[in-house]
């Protein structure tokens, strides 16, 4: 078991980059894959914000990271990403001091929460919740955040997606999920969408400084599974196989981290290296129509 666990740890990021004075933002992480690049990147130094939908969950995390790394600079904020008006909330305390201190800076935006194969639900604005949640509400909140990250260059944008894109595709005439529904496509859909995001956001940002990048953690352990019974069983049959939170964690902290790494903007990583994309998800043009018909649900 050991050997196998070994095996299926997949890549580490080997990146030994400090980060004083850097001013980072992970959202979901108060538990699974984001809890863990959250620690790691306190443990380099970093002023580290916990971004979640539960303070009291959000303070829990805060307090173990504050604990086994002895960075006291983590902070707890309200995010909830299936309602724009807490999206907003969010930005407008962040950047506006909120308490614990002035952010003129971004350096690093880590968009990792995510919902998986959830019952059909609508978001407080009326989206499908994966759609919503997982592309929606991190489009709009860099949106929120990206004058900031222009002014911190270098800085870097990580999107957390899934080699799960590989089923997906952008169905624009049933967006919001009211013709047909099928969760396990609704959340391809979402991941596919975070793809096409941050390869038109790259091209969108270039000769900005900041970079962007699209991850698959791998299959690792997590709460993400806690819709599926079978996906838990799955999950538990193949323990050996399946990552912990911890190995989940490494791919986006090398697009965090990585020297070097600036010109693959917009390119996705499993395993701390260059991934292949799917057709769908290396098209220009359906990223360009992904950008304009998210711009135009959230207003914006
Ligand atoms: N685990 C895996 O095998 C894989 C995971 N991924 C991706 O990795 C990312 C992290 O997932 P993972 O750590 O596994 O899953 P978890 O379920 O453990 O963590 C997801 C996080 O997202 C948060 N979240 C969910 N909905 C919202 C919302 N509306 N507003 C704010 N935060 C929200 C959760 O908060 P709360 O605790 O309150 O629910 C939680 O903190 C996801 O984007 C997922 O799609 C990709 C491929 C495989
Ligand atoms: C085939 C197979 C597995 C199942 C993989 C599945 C079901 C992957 C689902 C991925 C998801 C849901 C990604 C989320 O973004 C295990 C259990 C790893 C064990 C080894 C063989």
């Amino acid at each position: 078991v050991p050997c196998i666990r070994k095996y299926f740890a997949g890549g580490v990021c080997t990146s030994t980059v400090q980060l004083p004075g850097k001013v980072v933002v992970v959202t979901g992480a108060n538990t699974g894959i984001g809890k863990e690049t959250a620690k790691e990147l306190a443990r380099r130094g970093a002023r580290v914000y916990i971004a979640c939908r539960d303070i009291l969950k959000g303070e829990s995390a805060a307090s173990e990271i504050r604990a086994a790394t002895k960075n006291q600079q983590v902070f707890v904020r309200k995010l909830d990403l299936s309602d724009t008006k807490s999206i907003r909330a969010f930005a407008e305390g962040f950047l506006a001091g909120d308490g614990a201190a002035e952010e003129k800076q971004l350096h690093i935006l880590i968009n990792n929460a995510g919902v998986m194969m959830c019952p059909y639900s609508k978001t407080a604005d009326g989206f499908e919740t994966h759609f919503g949640v997982n592309h929606l509400g991190h489009f709009l909140l860099t949106h929120l955040l990206l004058e900031t990250l222009k002014e911190s260059a270098p800085s870097r944008v990580v999107n957390v997606s899934s080699m799960i894109h590989h089923f997906g595709s952008i169905y624009f005439r049933n967006l919001k999920g009211e013709k047909y529904y099928n969760r396990v496509f609704a959340y391809c859909q979402s991941k596919l969408a975070n793809i096409l995001f941050t390869r038109e956001l790259a091209y969108r940002l270039k000769g900005t400084g900041v970079t962007t990048y699209a991850v698959h953690p791998g299959i690792v352990r997590s709460e993400l599974v806690r819709h599926s019974f079978v996906l838990c069983l799955l999950w538990r049959l193949f323990a050996p196989f399946v990552k912990s939170a911890q190995q989940g964690a490494q791919t986006s902290l090398h697009c965090a981290l990585a020297e070097g790494i600036e010109s693959q903007s917009g390119r996705y990583f499993s395993d701390c290296k260059k991934a292949w994309v799917s057709p769908k998800g290396r098209n220009n043009k359906t990223a360009r129509r992904l950008w304009d018909v998210s711009c135009e649900l959230l207003g914006i």
